[in-house]
C-alpha cells in the first residue's frame, strides 16, 4: 500500500488567544511525501499549528492547502488526515481491533471489510495477532503501535503527529523513532512532526522547523540546521554550542575572521592539544573548570582569561588521557577553520 501523498502549503497563518499570538504569520511549504519536524521549547507554536493544519483551531488569518485545494474552512473530518497524540486517545473499554477499525466504521465501512483492513493496518506496526486483546493489557509502546494503526488504517494523504512518544522510556523511543520513520518510508505519507526534543528531530526528518513565540526561525535539512543555525537561538536549541565574540578567538584561523561578530563552535568540533597546531585552526586556552566522563565521550570546561566559557566533548577512545586532567590546569583547545561558524548578524558589542 503506497498512499498517493499530497503536498501542504500554509500561507500567513495567525493565531491569538486573547491578546497572546500563538500564531505569527507562519508560511511553510511542505513537499508530498516530506517529513517535517516542528521544533521549539513549549509554548512556541507547535502544537497550534498542528491543531490549525488539522482543523481543530480555527485561524484569524492564513490559509492551509492540502494538495492545491483549500481547507482552511473544513472540518477535520473532511480533511482526509491521520493523527497520532501523545496520550494515544484510544478507547480503553474497546479491543485492539475495535479501536484500529474505528475509523473506518465511521466512514461507512463495511464490517468485514474494515476488520480486513484493520487486520493489515495491525500488521505494518508489527501488532499481528494482538487485535483481540484489550487496550488495558498493553504496553506503552504496544498502545502507540496502536494509535499507528488507527491514524494509518484510513490511508490518509497527510499524518499528523504531535510528541507521540514522549510517554515512552529513552530505549523504545529511540527504537520507535527508526520505526516511524521506516514506516513513512514505506508509505511515502506526508509527514508533520512535532517534538521538543531537538535529537529525536535530527533522527527522523528530511527538514526541520524551528519554532520560537509562534514563528518559524529557521527551516531546513537536520545537518543544516545543527552545523549553521542561523542564530543563537536555533544555536543553541539544537546541541551544546559554543558562542564567543571573534575577537577573543586565537590562532592563524581566527586572524581570517571578520572582527567583532559572534562565532559558534560545537563542543564535538574541538581537539585537545598536542596535535602539531597547523595553519587555519581556531584556538581557546582557559583553566578546567570541570570534567565529567559520560561514556561515549568526556564533558570538558573551560574558562578563558577573557571570560568566556567553552565546552568540549571529546570522544572517549580518543581521549583516555581525560582522566589524568587535574581541575584548574591549563589547556589548549582548538577547533578546524571550517567547523567554526559565524552567526548571521550578531555582533559582539
Ligand atoms: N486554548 C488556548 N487558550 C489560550 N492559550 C492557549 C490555548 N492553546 C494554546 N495556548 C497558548 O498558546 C501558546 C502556544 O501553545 P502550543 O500548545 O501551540 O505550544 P507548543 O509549542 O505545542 O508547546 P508544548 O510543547 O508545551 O505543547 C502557549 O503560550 C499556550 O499557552
Amino acid at each position: 500500500m503506497r498512499a498517493t501523498s499530497l503536498p501542504i502549503s500554509i500561507a500567513d497563518l495567525r493565531k491569538t488567544y486573547g491578546n497572546y499570538l500563538a500564531l505569527d504569520d507562519v508560511t511553510l511549504d511542505i513537499a508530498a511525501g516530506e517529513f517535517l519536524t516542528l521544533l521549539g521549547p513549549s509554548g512556541s507554536g507547535k502544537t497550534t499549528l498542528l491543531m490549525a493544519l488539522a482543523g481543530f483551531v480555527r485561524p484569524e488569518t492564513g490559509a492551509v492547502t492540502i494538495g492545491g485545494q483549500n481547507v482552511t474552512r473544513l472540518p477535520p473530518n473532511k480533511r482526509n488526515i491521520g493523527i497520532v497524540f501523545q496520550n494515544y486517545a484510544l478507547f480503553p473499554h474497546m479491543s485492539v481491533s475495535r479501536n484500529v477499525e474505528y475509523p473506518l466504521r465511521l466512514r461507512g465501512v463495511p464490517k468485514a471489510q474494515a476488520r480486513e483492513r484493520a487486520e493489515a493496518a495491525l500488521v505494518r506496526v508489527k501488532l499481528s495477532g494482538f487485535g483481540a486483546r484489550d487496550i488495558a493489557a498493553l504496553s506503552g509502546g504496544q498502545r502507540q503501535r496502536v494509535a499507528l494503526a488507527r491514524a494509518l488504517v484510513f490511508e490518509p494523504r497527510v499524518m499528523l503527529m504531535d510528541e507521540p512518544l514522549s510517554a515512552l522510556d529513552k530505549i523504545l523511543r529511540e527504537h520507535m523513532q527508526f520505526e516511524i520513520r521506516k514506516l513513512h518510508d514505506d508509505l511515502g505519507v506526508t509527514t508533520i512532526y512535532v517534538t521538543h526534543d531537538q535529537r529525536e528531530a535530527l533522527t527522523m526528518s528530511d527538514r526541520i522547523a524551528v519554532m520560537d513565540a509562534g514563528r518559524i526561525e529557521q527551516i531546513g535539512a537536520p545537518q543544516d540546521i545543527y552545523r549553521r543555525p542561523r542564530n543563537r537561538f536555533v544555536a543553541d536549541f539544537m546541541g551544546e554550542a559554543n558562542i564567543a565574540p571573534t575577537n577573543n578567538l586565537q590562532g592563524a584561523g581566527a586572524a581570517r575572521m571578520p572582527r567583532e561578530r559572534l562565532a559558534m563552535i560545537r563542543a564535538e568540533y574541538f581537539e585537545l592539544e598536542p596535535a602539531g597546531l597547523e595553519e587555519d585552526r581556531v584556538e581557546v586556552t582557559g583553566c578546567l573548570t570541570s570534567k565529567a566522563f559520560r561514556g561515549e565521550n568526556w564533558l570538558l570546561n573551560l574558562e578563558t582569561p577573557m571570560g568566556d566559557q567553552f565546552m568540549l566533548s571529546l570522544a572517549a577512545n580518543r581521549a583516555a588521557g581525560c582522566s589524568e586532567l587535574k581541575i584548574g590546569s591549563k589547556l589548549r583547545a582548538y577547533a578546524e577553520f571550517g567547523h567554526v561558524h559565524l552567526l548571521e548578524g550578531e555582533r559582539s558589542s
